[in-house]
């Protein structure tokens, strides 16, 4: 399908509905319609509304929100995603097919290209009855994508596996430049949450697979400068082109916080530099009450200064545990502007579940990282960050991947304070000066766009090494 004549591309961009994709490919589609293009950016009502930017974020009159009607009513999209919902959630997310139909069916101008998440592995097949081109903006790492886009995922015959034990196997053919895998405990919570299909009959690694496969472009939240070696093998193993879209720290700022942290900042701002440790776990993870104990158990052994940005219940946290710690650490209830928090020049540490989004911010902020993967592509990313050697990960239990406080403290004050830590901390910001600068994510971004313009020009690929 054409551009309009004024060399500008209209994009539809449909993500999942969790904050942690929510936030990526609206920060990608504000980038984008910055440079005058215009995009339509599709989600359901409730989290349009929840997404409305703040004042303070730059924001082009190209970029539409565009209301999908959803049979479900939703707080929020940090709420939207509660794993015990989940599969409910897909279900009725996937009947969102027929408003987009007609959205694409009437859109003026018509829109050129589809840019599409996994969940919504349906969407590329209606945008092509109409002619759209379509991306696949994958808000994972390209290591991830490598590695869990094997060929059983991409022809999604995944439901009839029995064993959690091949997902630490990988193919001898894919000369892997990492040793990248899972351990075995992550190895069972990624069989159960990815590869068992849900009650809408197909499993989260099938609509990977299929979003793969359908798709005229694969376009990954990462960089050059972040993934040299596995941008290229991704190519390789999907034989399409693939194409970096830098990895986009958010600068969207929504107005979606339920807590005053003006206090908190005021606190940060008498801490000696690069001396506390941000503490979160991502939009979507529930932790458990033990787990909940062994992390506050761990930040009161280490001495350590803190800011916990807790998402928890309140009775989880243990009894006198914000007394114990009052003048050193901050418990923040609610949502929390992490990437202000991380920008904090007295943050030095982030003790984190290791989600991509929280990972990206991070690193390109030069912030040293102690690892707790917890759920599906999370410890492949531990991995990768202890490989690049800018945090270290939390040791645990074998037989069922705990922890303990003890283990807790002695990352955190390896990580923030001790001497052994040094080479981590100094790695942190050499790579924060390095993927921090704003002409990296331009590049990408621009990139990204001529790519599209001149896609079935001849053009295979931009920004290769
Ligand atoms: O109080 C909070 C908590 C989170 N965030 C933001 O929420 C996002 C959280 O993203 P992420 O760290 O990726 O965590 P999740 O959303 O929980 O991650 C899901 O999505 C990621 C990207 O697909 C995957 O890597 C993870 O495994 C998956 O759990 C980040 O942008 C944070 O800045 C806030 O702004 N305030």
């Amino acid at each position: 399908m054409e551009e309009e004549g004024n060399g500008k591309l209209h994009i539809a961009v449909l993500p999942w509905l969790a904050y942690g994709h929510l936030s990526p490919f609206l920060e990608f589609s504000n980038r984008i319609s910055l440079l005058g293009h215009q995009v339509s950016f599709l989600s359901t009502p409730s989290n349009l509304q929840a997404l409305s930017l703040s004042t303070s974020t730059t924001t082009s009159p190209n970029l539409h929100f565009i209301p999908l009607s959803f049979p479900l009513s939703l707080q929020s999209p940090a709420d939207d995603t509660d794993g015990s919902s989940y599969s409910l959630i897909n279900k009725a997310y996937d009947s969102l097919a027929g408003d987009l139909t007609k959205f694409l069916q009437t859109a003026s101008p018509p829109v050129n290209w589809l840019l599409y998440d996994y969940n919504p592995y349906w969407s590329p097949s209606i945008a092509k009855s109409f002619n759209i081109r379509t991306a696949f903006l994958c808000p994972l790492s390209a290591a991830t994508l490598a590695f869990l886009g094997r060929p059983e995922s991409l022809t999604g015959e995944d439901s009839s596996r029995s064993s959690p034990h091949h997902l630490a196997v990988k193919p001898d053919w894919i000369p892997f430049p990492t040793k990248l895998s899972y351990k075995p405990h992550e190895a069972r919570i990624v069989y159960s949450s990815m590869y068992l299909p849900d009650n809408t009959g197909v499993s989260q690694s099938f609509r990977l697979g299929s979003s793969l496969a359908a798709a005229d472009v694969i376009v990954v939240r990462s960089c050059f400068e972040l993934e040299p070696e596995w941008l290229p093998l991704l190519e390789k193993l999907y034989c399409k082109p693939v194409i970096p879209a830098g990895h986009f720290p958010s600068s969207v700022q929504t107005k979606n916080y339920k807590y005053c942290w003006d206090e908190a900042f005021e606190w940060l701002d008498k801490q000696e530099r690069r001396s506390v440790v941000y503490v979160a776990f991502g939009s979507m993870l529930h932790l458990k009450k033990e787990e909940v104990g062994e992390l506050a158990r761990g930040l009161e052994i280490s001495k350590l200064a803190f800011v916990w940005a807790y998402r928890g219940k309140e009775e989880l946290l243990p009894v006198g545990f914000e007394e114990r710690v009052q003048g050193r650490g901050i418990v923040c209830k609610g949502w929390v502007p992490q990437v202000k928090f991380l920008a904090h020049e007295a943050i030095g540490g982030f003790l984190t579940h290791c989600g991509w989004n929280s990972l990206v911010e991070a690193m390109g902020l030069g912030v040293a990282l102690v690892l707790l993967p917890m759920l599906a592509d999370e410890g492949l990313n531990a991995r990768m960050m202890e490989e690049k050697k800018v945090g270290v990960e939390v040791p645990r239990r074998e037989e069922d991947g705990g922890f303990d406080g003890e283990g807790v403290a002695r990352v955190l004050r390896l990580v923030m304070v001790e001497k052994e830590g040094e080479e981590i901390r100094v790695r942190a910001e050499e790579l924060g000066r390095v993927l921090g600068r704003e002409e990296v994510h331009d590049g990408y971004v621009k990139g990204f766009v001529e790519y599209l313009k001149k896609f079935g020009d001849g053009v295979e690929r931009v920004g290769e090494v």
